[in-house]
């Protein structure tokens, strides 16, 4: 009837089929879909069969990439300080073979990153195992809770040997036989702490800030040999982290953290760390929205920035004192 308004829905609908967007929409949806679905088999290409080296897979994220890495078919080289640990985590892993994919019973290599003339004969000794390594995952880390003006020295050295000594005295002994190959994949997990600093975590935030820049320079200096860098910086994750950091005069903290509760599940950061390495991605951030914003903050109102720790600095130590 002329004059008629027809309902909003028909107008759409209308629209819809008389335009031809509804084909259109389905068919970008499609083309996305199959986009994703070779993204995900590129992926799984990539890690199916590849030797993949863990540190610090006794325990949390370590082991979970160890789980999430095994059932993708690489072929694993375990390593930690802890023995029993890694074997207890090679017989779970044997033990989860299915037969649905082909997977690889995992070697282990037991030292201690703080320990720079054990870290480069552990080298040899990973690179014996397979004859090669693919994929080097720098994960061990130490982390640290304490003032800056009660801290010694050589708990700076202590937490620095670990997370930055070790992880590239590793990465140096294994980039010879990559650049040989002109084939391998450095991967580091760093922290949200390795690009914005907070208080009373100086000895680690400045490891980690180390870390990212010597990342940084080997990505650029690879590029020219076909060696793949990647630097992970998970926000809280729920490990032992806090449990196992170190104080100001080198004790153990031992307990576990509010925020380090809250943080996200080992597995779930796992397969965040799979999917980084599958698609050869550069630098990652894995944290919700807040941390994120704290380092454009950093990065464009380091003013405002600075103010906001400073506040935290305050209300950290007001609360401790009360
Ligand atoms: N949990 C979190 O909130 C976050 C963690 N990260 C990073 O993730 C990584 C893994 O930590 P996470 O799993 O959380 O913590 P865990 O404490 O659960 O695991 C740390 C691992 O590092 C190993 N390790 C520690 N010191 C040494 C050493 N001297 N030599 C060899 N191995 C060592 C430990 O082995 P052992 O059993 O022998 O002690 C353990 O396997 C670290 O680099 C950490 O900085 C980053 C952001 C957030
Ligand atoms: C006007 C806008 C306001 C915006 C406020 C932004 C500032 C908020 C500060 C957020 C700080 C986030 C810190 C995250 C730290 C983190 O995720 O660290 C990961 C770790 O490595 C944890 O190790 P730890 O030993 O510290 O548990």
């Amino acid at each position: 009837m002329a004059g008629r308004k027809s309902p909003p829905k028909e107008k759409v609908m209308d629209l819809m089929s008389s335009t031809s967007i509804l084909p259109l929409l389905l068919g970008c949806l499609g083309i996305f879909g199959i986009y994703q679905l070779l993204q995900w088999m590129r992926m799984k290409a990539y890690v199916q069969n590849t030797v993949v080296v863990i540190t610090g897979a006794t325990s949390g994220l370590g082991r979970e990439c160890a789980r999430v890495f095994h059932a993708a078919g690489a072929k694993l080289v375990l390593c930690g300080r802890n023995i029993e640990a890694l074997e207890e985590l090679t017989r779970e892993l044997t033990a989860s073979h299915t037969s649905q994919k082909q997977t690889h019973k995992p070697y282990t290599v037991t030292f201690d990153l703080a320990d720079t003339g054990a870290t480069v004969a552990a080298a040899a000794e990973i690179l014996q195992c397979f004859g090669y390594v693919d994929v080097l995952i720098n994960n061990a880390g130490i982390s640290y809770r304490g003032t800056i003006t009660d801290t010694t020295v050589d708990v700076d050295k202590r937490v620095m040997e670990t997370n930055y000594f070790g992880p590239i005295a590793l990465t140096k002994a294994l980039l010879p036989s990559m650049i040989k190959r002109r084939q391998g994949h450095i991967v580091t997990i760093s922290s949200i702490q390795g690009k914005i600093s907070i208080p009373f975590r100086s000895a680690y935030a400045a490891s980690k800030h180390a870390t990212q820049a010597f990342f940084d320079c080997l990505r650029a200096e690879m590029e020219q040999d076909g060696i793949q860098v990647t630097v992970i910086s998970p926000g809280y994750i729920y490990t032992n982290l806090s449990v196992n950091a170190i104080t100001a005069d080198g004790s153990r903290y031992g307990a576990l953290d509010k925020n380090t509760a809250q943080g996200r599940s080992p597995a779930e950061v796992a397969q965040d760390v799979l999917a980084a390495v599958g698609k050869r991605k550069k630098d990652v951030i894995v944290a919700d929205w807040l941390p994120s914003l704290a380092i454009y903050l950093r990065t464009l109102a380091p003013g405002l920035f600075f103010s906001i720790m400073a506040f935290r600095a305050r209300n950290e130590r007001k609360s401790k004192n009360s």
